[in-house]
């Protein structure tokens, strides 16, 4: 298991912003090529970004890089120098179908590599067809682009975010289908640790892993609302010690605290301890 609770993109274009991500306490970071970079800073950028994947010194945290989209000038170059550095990911903006995924998967195999891929679902087609990418070999972790969906539906920007739940709940049911990890898109909130912590809350009751990050102040409410609690560890703990004694005994159902556990809450709570202990591993 793999904790996904904090990802933080940084401009590869801002080295310091890259050189600082080896301190903070996020699961992953992504280096970003696209939206973040001004076409005139866009090679340079991708040069940095691979030396950064191949200096290391990341420690635990996943090294990602995300690339411009196929249909640009500069797409098929940051894809081959990715590539080329091997970081643990690529992030693909703006996904739309499958052909676009086996574009990158028949690369892959050209130069005998295979990268896990972690493609965004950012417009309505990525929406339509997410369950067809979602299956797709290679395929890691979905992404969720909120500001760009935002923006083609012509959504208003409200702290609810009601007109984003159709497609959130769509991106995690097709996750969940294909067995993928999913992440919640970003929030431009800076200064309004309140506020954030709501987002993330949301983020968390709509069944996503973790979420995308633009700032260091936001990796603190994210590990701690992605990240299961002291005391839901403990009850989990609880949970499987009381469903063992009842297999021991030969039954196939327990009860604890005056409540049923089935078969599907032992496994639900081995996957809290299993978190819970990935976590912990990883902070060793
Ligand atoms: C938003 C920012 C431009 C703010 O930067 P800045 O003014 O430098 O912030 P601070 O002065 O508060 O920074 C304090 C220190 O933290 C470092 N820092 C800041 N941001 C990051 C970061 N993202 N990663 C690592 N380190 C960071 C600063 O260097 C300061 O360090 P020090 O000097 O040592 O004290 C900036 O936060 C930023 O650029 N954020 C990332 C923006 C980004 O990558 N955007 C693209 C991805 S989101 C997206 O595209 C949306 C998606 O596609 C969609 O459609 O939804
Ligand atoms: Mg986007």
């Amino acid at each position: 298991m793999r904790p996904r609770r904090s990802v933080l993109y940084m401009p590869a274009a801002n080295q310091r912003a890259m050189d600082k991500a080896r301190s903070l306490d996020v699961d992953a970071v992504i280096f970003d090529l696209e939206d973040a970079v001004a076409p005139s800073a866009k090679e340079q950028a991708r040069a940095q970004a691979c030396a950064q994947v191949r200096a290391g010194g990341y420690g635990h945290r996943e090294v990602l890089i995300r690339v411009n989209g196929l249909h640009t000038p500069w797409g098929r170059s940051d894809f081959e120098a990715a590539l080329d550095a091997r970081p643990d990911g690529i992030v693909l903006p703006k996904v739309e179908d499958v052909a676009t995924l086996e574009h990158y998967r028949d690369r892959m195999n050209d130069v005998g590599t295979a990268i896990p891929l972690w493609p965004m679902i950012e417009t309505p087609a990525g929406v339509s067809r997410v369950d067809q990418i979602a299956a797709q070999d290679g395929v890691a972790v979905l992404v969720m682009g909120t500001s760009d969906l935002q923006k083609e539906l012509r959504l208003p920007d409200t702290p609810d975010r009601q007109g984003l739940l159709y497609a959130l709940s769509r991106t995690v049911n097709a996750a969940r289908r294909h067995g993928r990890d999913v992440l919640d898109g970003v929030s431009a909130v800076l200064d309004d640790t309140e506020a954030f912590t709501r987002l993330c809350e949301q983020g968390r009751a709509l069944g996503f892993d973790g979420k995308t990050l633009v700032h260091p102040a936001q990796v603190a409410p994210a590990n701690r609302v992605f990240g299961p609690t002291a005391q839901a560890v403990e009850h989990a703990r609880r949970v499987l010690a009381a469903w063992q004694a009842a297999e021991r005994e030969g039954k196939g159902i327990a009860v604890l605290d005056g409540k049923m556990v089935e078969n599907l809450h032992a496994a639900d709570a081995e996957r809290v301890v299993a978190f819970a202990e990935a976590i912990a591993g990883r902070a060793g």
